[in-house]
């Protein structure tokens, strides 16, 4: 119950629903429990007539009459604080499962991109949709089951003592029985239903991949392998299916066999008693119906039980999450005007999961305004670079300064949004052109978002579709080429008009021709903007103010086009085969 307890501030916080909850339980159990009681009175009214204590028709007719409708009207009143108590509860644990939702998204937006490096997708999926969902079943059924079960026992079983206690006791023997073996049928069920959730969910992962990966499927024929390999986890998957089936087929006659077993009890003892006469006949009606209306709260403590030992298990899982604490930290909401200057002193980072040292004392600046060009082989730390600007990441020794200050000591949110990223791999989501465009800008006009989109040299793609900037990307609809939505990236980026662009290799995907055109436009609208272009080729830096060179996480040359042209290495080399390659 450790890990539960950190929820109890949910059950603070709508103490009063529950409170109330709690007091319409009281009240609709009373009122059930009336019934049985009445049902008995009428059952001795007739025996007595029969048996000629009492002579009068027409005061048995009469009160049977009243019974019946007192029972009609209690078993109204006993519906409707049933329905008000399941608004209450069960709307309560809805309410508390939105807010854990929201609490484990907003932690989700606060971690770094090293926590979704080292989590899979699905999992964190998982925990706020699964697990949440189990958490809400203990706030929800168990809390409304164990408090139904509470005080229809109590008054249930103080209202049978008092009526008569011998038969109390025969009839209750096998309702410890019962519930001991609901707590253990639904202890393997749920072990079995967490099995046959793994199997469901290798499954959907198995497709997901399968859909994605449709291209590659069918381009190398293997059509057959994906479909046995599907075959055979489905057939896992329903072999697990059956093994759960299995179980819960027991639930429901064990349960029926058990509440036989009391039901005989009342009418072996009963009758016992009855025929000694002990009772009356309509105490054994009045019992029949109580063993009935006590099985299921009884058989319901076992489920329970194993319903909080399940959240318990969901709520640890999500307090690993909730308990992470951020790797980048924004340390202060002092707001920090960016003008753009960008130095790096002896910087050095090595990211955990790999240990690889991608950058190894790196130092330059950049003042604001300028503009740089990285270059440099593959995995030579280009990348690493920029994320060190937006701060993705931070550094393992040595110090990025913002307009000289530390980038740490730096208004993270001021920082950011002065940042126009375009990352090497741009993500568009599922949305209108338009959308994602202004997903820099919130409230772009549209002609400021077929500015940028002209500036980006996309907008001519876009009015080729028939549906525009309001064609909608994505799964459902259109799919952009690489080199498109590179542009589309870029022109979120431009519309954002930030102090900082950074273009990590983003023209990768469009032809010399296009990007000459793009480097054109980005030119007039990086003028008083500090722009880091990262490339590959020197079409992409010949104009920025410093290019420097990586190789292995060193910088081992920079200087102007001109500078790097006139002296021996990877700059001139590069230089000398893409001027061949255009010649030719
Ligand atoms: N987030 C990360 N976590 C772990 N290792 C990383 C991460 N990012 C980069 N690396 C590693 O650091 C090294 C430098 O990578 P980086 O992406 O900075 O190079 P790059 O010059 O941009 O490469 P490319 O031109 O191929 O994009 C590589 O060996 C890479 O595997």
């Amino acid at each position: 119950m450790k890990a539960l307890q950190y929820l109890n501030k949910y059950f603070i916080k709508y103490k009063w629903r529950l409170l109330i909850g709690i007091f319409i339980t009281i009240l609709s159990k009373i009122l059930a429990l009336q019934i049985p009681r009445i049902i008995s009175e009428s059952l001795n009214g007739v025996e007595d007539y029969i048996k000629g204590k009492n002579t009068d028709i027409s005061v048995v007719q009469n009160e049977l009459f009243w019974n019946i409708l007192t029972i009609i009207g209690v078993a109204i009143l006993a519906g409707f604080f049933t329905f008000l108590m399941r608004q209450t509860i069960i709307v309560t644990s809805r309410l508390i499962e939105f807010d854990l939702k929201n609490e484990i998204y907003q932690q989700y937006q606060k971690l770094s991109i090293n926590f979704y490096k080292k989590n899979r997708t699905g999992d964190l999926m998982n925990r706020i949709s699964e697990d949440v969902t189990k958490v809400r079943m203990y706030f929800g059924p168990a809390v409304m089951y164990t408090m139904n079960m509470l005080f229809l026992f109590i008054v249930g079983f103080t209202q049978m003592l008092k009526v008569d206690a011998k038969l109390t006791m025969y009839t209750l023997i096998p309702f410890p029985i019962l519930s001991v073996s609901i707590f253990i049928i639904s202890k393997i069920i749920n072990k079995k239903s967490t099995i046959v959730q793994v199997y469901l969910s290798k499954l959907t992962t198995y497709n997901q991949e399968f859909f994605s990966g449709i291209n590659v499927v069918k381009s190398y024929g293997i059509e057959p392998v994906v479909i046995s390999n599907f075959d055979e986890l489905a057939d896992q998957s329903k072999q697990k299916n059956i093994d759960l089936s299995k179980v819960q087929a027991l639930f429901f006659p064990l349960m029926i066999l058990l509440i036989g077993i009391s039901n005989l009890m009342v009418i072996y003892v009963g009758g016992q008693q009855y025929i000694n006469g002990e009772i009356q006949i309509g105490v054994i009606a009045e019992f029949i119906i109580y063993v009935n209306m006590l099985t299921w709260p009884v058989a319901v403590v076992g489920w329970v039980t194993s319903i909080v030992q399940t959240a318990e298990a969901s709520q640890k899982r999500i307090n690993e999450f909730l308990q992470e604490v951020p790797e980048i930290q924004n340390h202060t909401t002092e707001a920090f005007n960016v003008k753009g200057k960008v130095e790096f002193e002896n910087v050095s980072i090595t990211y955990d999961d790999t240990n690889i040292e991608a950058l190894k004392g790196i130092s330059f600046t950049v003042d604001a305004g300028e503009t740089i060009a990285i270059l440099g082989k593959t995995g030579s730390g280009k990348s690493s670079i920029v994320n060190l600007v937006s701060r993705l990441y931070d550094t393992t020794d040595g110090e990025v300064k913002i307009d000289g200050s530390p980038i740490k000591k730096v208004n993270l949110d001021a920082l950011r949004s002065e940042i126009g990223f375009v990352p090497q791999d741009p993500f568009l989501f599922s949305d209108t052109i338009s959308n994602n465009i202004k997903f820099g800008k919130e409230n772009a006009t549209h002609e400021e978002i077929v500015d940028a989109a002209k500036k980006a040299v996309v907008h001519d793609n876009i009015i080729g579709f028939k549906d525009g900037y309001e064609t909608i990307l994505g799964e459902r609809g259109v799919t952009l080429s690489g080199g498109q939505k590179q542009r589309v990236s870029i022109a979120r980026a431009i519309i954002k008009t930030p102090k900082i662009l950074i273009f990590d290799d983003c023209l990768s995907a469009v032809d010399t021709e296009t990007e000459e055109r793009i480097l054109g436009n980005l030119e007039q609208v990086s003028k008083d903007k500090t722009t880091f272009i990262i490339s590959h080729r020197v079409s992409s830096a010949k104009n920025a103010d410093k290019i420097i060179i990586l190789d292995e996480g060193k910088i081992i040359q920079q200087g102007t086009h001109n500078q790097l042209i006139n002296q021996k290495g990877y700059y001139k080399d590069l230089y000398e085969q893409q001027l061949l390659e255009k010649e030719m």
